[in-house]
């Protein structure tokens, strides 16, 4: 990518480096259940979840531990089977801070896009396959601003540049089968982030991809915090990636928040056996493919009809005992040093802490 592109906070007339420092959205105790043909379904339960200015979060659990319908929450994009309670706050909009859940259709339709921006895992089901993406991208912004079309696409071909698509004045009259799986990617995440969103929600964007394409759009994420100062919640099952682009991960089981920290801490120390569980299963770096056996974690993801006063991830559990059949574990930092990093842990028997020369 270019080192300095008309989009730059630095030198876009239009655009300023956020003025806000403290938290960009704020979620507080949300819970999601859908009605179905064959009863309710509890897919969140609880979660707390801050996303300051300029952070990257990564939201890690297997499949069916709710972390997609944390994401869509945010900007209202959950069916209508969907009963959603608990607090979202976008701070620092127009009307100083607003709250999402239960808000109206027009407030959604003016944070969606603007504020809150999504990136899926599948762009060619995004992209319309036979308009120009350029075209594309400039329809974005003529939709959320007053803008000339020749200069919308202007701005069009500096976002395709801003993603690192080269010759962009060329690319952007290309049709999207004209373009790789990473290209059409990068396509996508300029359509986000055209109007300078505050958050940019990626829920799994490299997992169709090659794992060089994939370190692409990663790099591409990465400079957009820094050149744009976009929080960035980034939605994943795969830890190698977390580690790769995160500042702090979330670990999601069930429905719920089991361990959030700082991405060094909390891979170096896991004090979660969830947490412990993926890391043994996921391959690390200096591992090689095929050489090593990875250990599963026995067991599935339960769906839940009703959450339980109790440890949800017990009957996967080497350490549970009656206490965790009976109780649910609050999240809290089990030996937090006064003023150190919040790395917090809902378990009642975490795993105790390694020092660090024994490690
Ligand atoms: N529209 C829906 N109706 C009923 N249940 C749903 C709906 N959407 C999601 N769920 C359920 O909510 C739970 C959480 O799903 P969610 O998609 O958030 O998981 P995930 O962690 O993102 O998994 P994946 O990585 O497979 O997307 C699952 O049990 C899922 O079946």
């Amino acid at each position: 990518m270019s080192p300095s592109t008309s989009l730059d906070h630095a030198d876009h007339p239009g655009a300023s480096a956020p003025a806000h420092t403290g938290p960009v959205l704020t979620v507080r105790d949300l819970s999601v259940s859908f009605t179905t043909e064959s009863g309710r379904v509890s897919a969140v339960d609880g979660v707390d979840l801050t996303l300051g200015a300029g952070e990257i979060v990564g939201v890690v659990g297997e499949s069916g531990c709710g972390k997609s319908v944390t994401s869509m929450s945010l900007a209202g994009l959950l069916p209508g089977s969907a009963t959603v309670t608990g607090s979202i706050r976008l701070h620092g909009t127009e009307r100083g801070d607003t709250e999402l859940v239960g808000a109206r259709e027009p407030v959604l339709r003016g944070v969606r896009g603007r504020e809150i921006a999504y990136i899926f895992q599948e762009p060619m089901t995004s992209l319309n396959p036979v308009v120009p993406v350029g075209h594309q991208v400039a329809e974005v912004l003529r939709a959320h601003e007053r803008i000339s079309r020749p200069a919308a696409r202007e701005r069009a071909v500096e976002l395709l540049r801003l993603v690192g698509i080269p010759s962009p004045a060329q690319r952007v009259d290309n049709y999207p089968h004209q373009l790789s799986g990473g290209m059409r990617q990068r396509v996508m995440i300029a359509m986000a982030v055209a109007c300078d969103p505050k958050v940019l929600v990626a829920d799994e964007p490299t997992t169709a991809l090659d794992v060089t394409v994939q370190a692409g759009i990663l790099q591409v994420l990465r400079d957009l915090r820094d050149r744009l100062g976009t929080s960035i919640l980034f939605i994943t099952h795969d830890l190698g990636v977390i580690a790769d682009v995160a500042d702090r991960v979330v670990v999601m089981y069930a429905g719920r928040v089991v361990e959030a920290g700082p991405v060094g801490d909390l891979f170096a120390r896991p004090r979660h056996r969830y947490t412990a569980g993926l890391m043994a299963a996921s391959p690390q770096p200096g591992r090689h493919a095929g050489t090593e056996r990875l250990d599963e974690i026995p067991g599935l993801v339960p769906v839940l009809a009703e959450q339980p006063d109790a440890c949800t991830f017990a009957d996967r559990c080497s350490a549970a005992d009656q206490q965790c059949r009976a109780q649910r574990p609050p999240l809290s930092a089990p030996d937090r040093a006064p003023g150190g990093p919040a790395h917090v842990v809902a378990c009642w028997h975490p795993v105790p802490d390694v020092p660090e020369e024994a490690r």
